[in-house]
């Protein structure tokens, strides 16, 4: 029996084309400024300082961009790598390829009716691209899981104060199907935004994308009423539970809160990889959260290598400045196991809801697939440190 052929990302391209000469244009931009610009045209302002915005003068930002271009990937002939696999297996599951949605905590407000991580779940269903769901939704998680389809969501944990909370929390997302639990380190306290701070706006306070705390039993029972009866009262005590400082000594705890793979984002240096897999995790997050959180250090990318081979057999997700298929290719060869977008997928949903999700993950993991035909590379296996030189 013939194994079932893997998708075909490439053949995008060629839709295009043809379409073309049936007088058809691509919908949406095909490249990343121009999604950025349109996109920024159609949310209000305040949104598109917290979505594009980082911290400090964006240095860091702009530096994990900017690695990426610090790279070649080196390309062979005759290899013949007329179909692609990019498939990959994490904790039991196969996906069709590494590339996954990073969890972005107001995707909610960016689509135009108001429910955008509905919007990103139905384009992970329709792409089988898994999405990494962020505590803060516009939606309660429970309205948001069904609508995967069959493609692996995870949540991702921002770690209360109340450890009952944390609990309920993670108890709702195991019960409604999530794969995994990602838990990030890096954002109990939130960074220097200068764009945020300029306008005074920040969402999270204004009531957006709180309705799973509004929704959760244990958070309900605190606030003693209905928090739709008491907005502020309910903001309020939000933002009395929402950050932990955690240590390595709450990390048995974390682990003890779920059977399922558990996943620690933020992590950049070796020694703390090592010691969350000391600790019991399944699986390293090497991110700086897209240069949200702290200015003036190491982009991303620069930490994945030391990252990976701390972590060994243990799969290491990254994030932070993926902006192109190439860029994917790159940390792949970098020994990442899974790669996520956070900006440009919120773009989409902007201008096209999870139409525009969509597009923006078809073109990404399109230009993936031909720079791995182009160059030679038919699988993820192929892709190691030493198809890449350093530039510069
Ligand atoms: C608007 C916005 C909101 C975010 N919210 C969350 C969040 O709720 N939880 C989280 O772990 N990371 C959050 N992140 C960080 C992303 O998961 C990811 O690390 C980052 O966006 C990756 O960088 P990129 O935007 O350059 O792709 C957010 C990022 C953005 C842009
Ligand atoms: O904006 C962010 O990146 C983010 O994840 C966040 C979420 C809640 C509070 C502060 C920051």
């Amino acid at each position: 029996m013939n194994a079932p052929r893997p998708p075909a990302f490439g053949d995008f391209q060629n839709e295009i084309y043809f379409g073309g000469l049936a007088g058809r244009l691509p919908p949406m931009p095909m490249a990343y400024a121009e999604l950025e610009r349109r996109a920024a045209e159609a949310l209000p302002p305040s949104v598109v300082s917290y979505v594009a915005g980082g911290a400090g003068d964006e240095t860091t930002q702009r530096a994990n961009v900017e690695a990426f271009g610090k790279w070649g990937l080196m390309s062979r002939m005759f290899v013949g790598a007329k179909q692609r696999d990019l498939s990959v297996e994490l904790f039991g599951t196969r996906w069709p390829s590494p590339l996954f949605m990073a969890p972005v905590g107001v995707a909610g407000i960016c689509t135009q009716d108001g429910h955008g991580d509905v919007a990103a779940a139905r384009a992970a269903a329709r792409t089988g691209v898994p999405m990494v769901a962020s505590t803060l939704m516009a939606d309660p998680l429970e309205r948001v899981v069904p609508e995967l389809g069959d493609t692996p969501g995870f949540f991702q944990l921002y770690t209360p104060t109340d450890r009952d909370l944390a609990a309920s929390l993670v108890g709702r997302a195991e019960a409604a199907g999530f794969h995994g639990i990602v838990v990030t380190l890096d954002t109990w306290i939130t960074g220097w935004r200068p764009r945020d701070l300029s306008t005074a706006n920040f969402p999270q306070l204004r009531g957006h994308c709180l309705a799973n705390y509004f929704s959760d039993p244990v958070f309900r029972a605190r606030l003693g009423k209905a928090p739709e009866e008491d907005p502020m009262a309910a903001i309020g005590l939000w933002a009395q539970v929402f950050g932990n400082p955690l240590t390595w000594n709450d990390l048995p705890w974390l682990r003890s809160l779920t059977k399922l793979p558990l996943l620690v984002k933020g992590i950049q240096h070796p020694d703390d990889a090592r010691r969350a897999i000391d600790g019991g995790v399944d699986g390293i997050y090497c991110s700086n959260h897209g240069g949200r959180q702290a200015n003036g250090g190491l982009p991303a990318l620069d930490c994945l290598a030391e990252v990976v081979d701390a972590a060994g057999p243990v799969p290491v997700f990254f994030d932070s400045g993926i902006r192109s298929g190439a860029d994917i290719v790159k940390a792949l060869a970098l020994g990442a196991s899974a790669v996520g977008v956070g900006r440009p997928y919120t773009w989409g949903l902007a201008l096209g809801g999870a139409d525009g999700v969509v597009h923006v993950l078809r073109a990404l993991l399109a230009e993936a697939d031909l720079v791995m035909a182009v160059d030679g590379y038919p699988t993820i296996a192929d892709l190691t440190r030493e198809t890449l030189r350093r530039l510069r």
